[in-house]
């Protein structure tokens, strides 16, 4: 294509306007209930991440003439593009708005398609990558990673494909740019898409992985097809976003499952029941039970009125798997990708009602959801006073005290922090001897340390960049020589 012509150029604002002038409420109807996707790109310096989206912006109208004219003589001036418009400036910022010397970490960008409105979670600059992108990804339903034809994948490639999966994005665009610069070459294309399904994909659990081969510069397959790459017949890259099905966030959340009774009727049958207290399970999904670790595939999920293909948050079933493991009452069934935490010794918040003191030493029971283990409080942290808020050193939590302690289980819990899962994330105090309830716990982490970033409550980045190496070395001894910062 060549560079800057648009081919039906101020079709779609002009069609906006005139609907708006003729019949506001069609424009409202036609605009306003149009879904919302949410994307983040990722690529390594240079790539072409905000020439893609430039490009985009301009191929789909969304630029203003006076944006136009600023950004020709800003190209003149400073652009990268020779003679042609450089529409990174339009992303990267215009003279005037770098001339206020804004820094923004992430940027969201806002347009709108015929078929649908988009925000871009733009993250700019290198240093610092993983906190932009930590603090972009954490809304967004797809990530786009670009891919630079001529390099190939890069530590950066692997790096970010990684944190937009722990992150929670199942979807994936991966856009090989720069195809001009390889002379549109099919075989580069299709050698980039094996590697990065081999050495990326397969390690990581995305629902979908869409190739698209690009040049954000001349605009091939970003919003119009061109004729460069004729042995290409898939969708652009904008009408992959157009139809990219949106994951709703509770369907986002990770799978879990807490097994409340194995069903046996008879030989042929053994399922596990239980509610689904958040994500979404499928027939065919891997699955790990917790705390063993083991793995089987789920072969049916049965209900009461009927089987599903699958099942989510507060849906009553019986899961079958097809391998025999050994599964029980209070095992937590989860996807592999992105498994609760397993500990047993954990910092929790606890609210205590018993007429007794609680005592660190003491034996209770630990009731959370359908687990039921004896363990101990080792540590009361403090206790708060309600009346100034203020943490004070405590010996016993005496009925009605709040505070922080540490409790050690005799057996290890699966488990998510209070704030992102509810039942797994509670428990309450029995006592032993009378069976009555003594007090109600809220877990934090777990104490050694292993807690990753979802179950976080606070954002520090730091300890987010800390995690993922510990996650990295622990899942992908390989990559151990990332530095997570660069
Ligand atoms: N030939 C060619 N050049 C491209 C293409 N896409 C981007 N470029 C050039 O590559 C350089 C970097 O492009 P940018 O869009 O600024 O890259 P970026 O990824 O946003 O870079 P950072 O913001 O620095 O991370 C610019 O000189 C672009 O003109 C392409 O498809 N073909």
């Amino acid at each position: 294509m060549s560079q800057v012509t648009n081919p039906s150029s101020g079709q779609s604002a002009h069609h906006a306007a005139e609907l708006i002038r003729k019949d506001i409420n069609a424009y409202l109807d036609t605009y306003l209930h149009h879904d919302m996707l949410r994307f983040l790109t990722c690529g390594s310096v240079d790539d072409g991440k905000s020439s893609l989206i430039g490009r985009l912006l301009y191929d789909s109208n969304q630029i203003f003439e006076d944006h136009m004219q600023a950004l020709q003589k800003d190209s003149a001036k400073v652009g990268t593009t020779g003679e042609m418009v450089d529409l990174a400036l339009l992303v990267d910022g215009l003279e005037s708005e770098r001339e206020q010397g804004i820094t923004i970490d992430v940027a969201y960008r806002y347009f709108t398609s015929e078929k649908r409105k988009f925000i871009i979670a733009d993250t700019p600059g290198h240093e610092q990558y993983t906190r932009n992108m930590a603090t972009g990804a954490s809304t967004a339903d797809v990530a786009v990673i670009l891919v630079d034809a001529r390099k190939g994948l890069l530590a950066q490639t692997k790096r970010h494909s990684f944190i937009v999966n722990q992150l929670g994005i199942r979807q994936v665009i991966v856009a090989i740019n720069k195809m001009d610069l390889v002379q549109y070459d099919q075989a580069t294309f299709d050698r980039l898409c094996e590697e990065y399904k081999n050495e990326i994909a397969s390690h990581l659990h995305f629902s979908e992985v869409h190739f698209v081969p690009v040049s954000a510069l001349l605009g091939d397959n970003v919003v119009y097809a061109g004729t460069a790459m004729p042995w290409y017949t898939g969708p652009t890259f904008m009408s992959l976003l157009e139809t990219i099905e949106i994951i709703q966030p509770e369907a986002k959340a990770p799978f879990r499952l807490m097994v409340q009774y194995v069903n046996r009727p008879n030989l042929d049958f053994r399922g596990y029941s239980g509610t689904v207290s958040s994500g979404t399970v499928r027939v065919g999904d891997e699955v790990m039970v917790l705390p063993s670790g083991k793995k089987a595939k789920i072969k049916s999920i049965v209900t009461y009125d009927g089987n599903l293909e699958a099942a989510e948050l507060g849906a009553a079933i019986t899961l079958t798997l097809d391998d025999e493991i050994d599964i029980s009452r209070g095992d937590v069934l989860c996807h592999p990708f992105a498994p609760p935490e397993v500990s047993d010794v954990l910092s929790v918040k606890l609210v205590w009602m018993g007429e007794q003191a609680m005592v660190p030493g003491k034996r209770y029971l630990f009731k959370s959801g359908t687990r039921t283990t004896s363990g101990e409080f080792i540590r009361i942290d403090h206790q708060v006073d309600v009346n100034t808020y203020q943490h004070q050193p405590a010996a016993q939590m005496p009925l009605n005290g709040i505070g922080q302690c540490v409790l050690q289980l005799d057996a290890p819990w699966a488990f998510d922090a209070y704030r992102t899962n509810k039942d797994m994330g509670s428990f309450i105090v029995i006592d032993r001897m009378s069976n009555a309830t003594m007090g109600a716990g809220m877990i934090r982490v777990a104490v050694d340390d292993r807690s990753t970033l979802m179950h976080r409550p606070d954002t520090d980045y730091a300890e987010f960049e800390r995690e993922l190496n510990q996650l990295i070395r622990k899942h992908f001894p390989h990559w151990h020589a990332l530095d997570i910062t660069g």
